[in-house]
């Protein structure tokens, strides 16, 4: 039987939720995928450094039990109070890094340096951080590609719902010419809300508690979180390149909740849309701002914290691809298919994915 080590960087809501997925499904998930997960480290700048590479691995379940804020690695053994991130990304054996820190849309760091690290010391790496997948995610392709490891990123947009698989796999031989979507859980659950008579600040209060928002919430509100999975969106089916100059954006405070109640009443919906198409001349326009949607819209109806994605193609016209846009357990899912796409890719060298990358090469 196959077994991965794991190590986790940044053990908030999401490296948690997996964790939980591990320690709860970890039976049921190697007799229908074939392989084990056992997590060898941790590492978290509030609780700081666990590492065990003997027997089970480390055990989950005690750690699990604590609630997050009073987690403290330094009293357990194998535990340091530091987040030791590049030794035990460089150092410690385990075959994949699991990055869940926080996003930073301005220069990916240190988010960008974990990757970097991990794929030099040839680990692979399943990440749900937008910042070095849209700032950098070219380069960190080639450098993945050069060490001969995959570098995962379902989770960066749409949370768990397999958008980028989907393109990617599902849209060989069409022409994508762009894209629109609802692709902020924070944004469109407080749209809702807002709509339904809260407050801007008691929504996001809401979205926060939910774990939708990210540690910094202006991200979600004005539109920075969406630039950059535009960006992220546009590189998969456009082959573009955009840089965040590249992606105009204007978030929800360009909007009161008058605004928002008084479009319902007119028979609209605000959404905050990010979108991307292809000029004639071949090069990419994008932009991230709310669009007052009449409601027969297909994304209109994308309410809470669910997202959707219209993808405009020659052959079919318009598919579109909804599901969870957010939230803690659907991205630690998206980090589990990141890791079936990394058995995948290891066990079957003529794997989907690796067909069509080398296609593209
Ligand atoms: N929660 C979601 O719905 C969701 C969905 C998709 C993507 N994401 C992305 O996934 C990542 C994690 O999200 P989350 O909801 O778990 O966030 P979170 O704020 O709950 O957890 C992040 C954790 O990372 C730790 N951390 C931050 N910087 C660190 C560092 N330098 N070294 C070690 N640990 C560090 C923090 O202490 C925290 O515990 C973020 O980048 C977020 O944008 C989240
Ligand atoms: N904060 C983000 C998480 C998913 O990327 C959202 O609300 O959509």
């Amino acid at each position: 039987m196959t077994r991965y080590d794991l190590a986790l960087i940044g053990f908030g809501g999401v490296n948690r939720a997996l964790a939980e997925l591990i320690a709860e499904r970890g039976d049921t998930l190697e007799a229908e995928l074939g392989f084990a997960l056992r997590v060898v480290a941790i590492t978290d700048l509030r609780a700081g450094s666990l590492v065990r590479t003997d027997g089970a691995g480390i055990d989950l379940a005690p750690l699990l039990a604590v609630e997050p804020g009073e987690l403290d690695f330094s009293m357990l053994a194998g535990g340091s109070p530091d987040p030791r991130n590049e030794w035990i990304i460089r150092e410690v054996p385990a075959d994949i890094v699991a990055e869940a820190t926080f996003t930073n849309p301005v220069d990916g760091e240190p988010a960008l340096s974990h990757v970097r690290w991990a794929v030099e010391a040839g680990k692979h790496v399943c990440t749900t951080n937008k910042g070095p997948v849209a700032l950098h995610g070219g380069a960190l392709k080639e450098l993945a590609r050069r060490h001969g490891v995959r570098f995962e990123f379902e989770g960066t947009v749409m949370s768990g719902t397999p958008v980028l698989r989907t393109a990617r796999r599902m849209f060989g031989g069409l022409a994508v010419h762009g894209f629109e979507g609802v692709m902020n859980g924070t944004s469109n659950y407080v749209l809702g809300r807002v709509e339904s008579g809260l407050s801007f600040a008691d929504a996001v209060a809401e979205a926060q508690a939910l774990g939708y928002a990210e540690a910094d919430p202006t991200a979600d509100i004005e539109g920075h979180d969406v630039q950059l999975k535009v960006m992220i969106l546009a590189g998969e089916v456009l082959g573009a390149d955009l840089s965040r100059a590249d992606v105009p954006c204007t978030g929800l405070s360009a909007l009161t909740a008058d605004d928002v109640r008084r479009a319902a009443a007119e028979g609209l919906r605000w959404k905050l849309v990010g979108s991307a198409s292809r000029r004639p001349d071949g090069t990419v326009e994008a932009r991230v701002a709310p669009v007052a949607l009449p409601t027969e819209h297909a994304l209109a109806g994308v309410s809470g914290p669910v997202n959707a994605v219209a993808f405009h193609t020659d052959l079919l016209g318009t598919v579109t691809v909804a599901g969870p846009g957010a939230g803690r357990v659907e991205t630690a899912y998206a980090l589990l298919s990141d890791v079936i796409g990394i058995h995948e890719h290891t066990t079957s060298p003529a794997s989907v994915d690796t067909l069509l990358e080398a296609g593209r090469a």
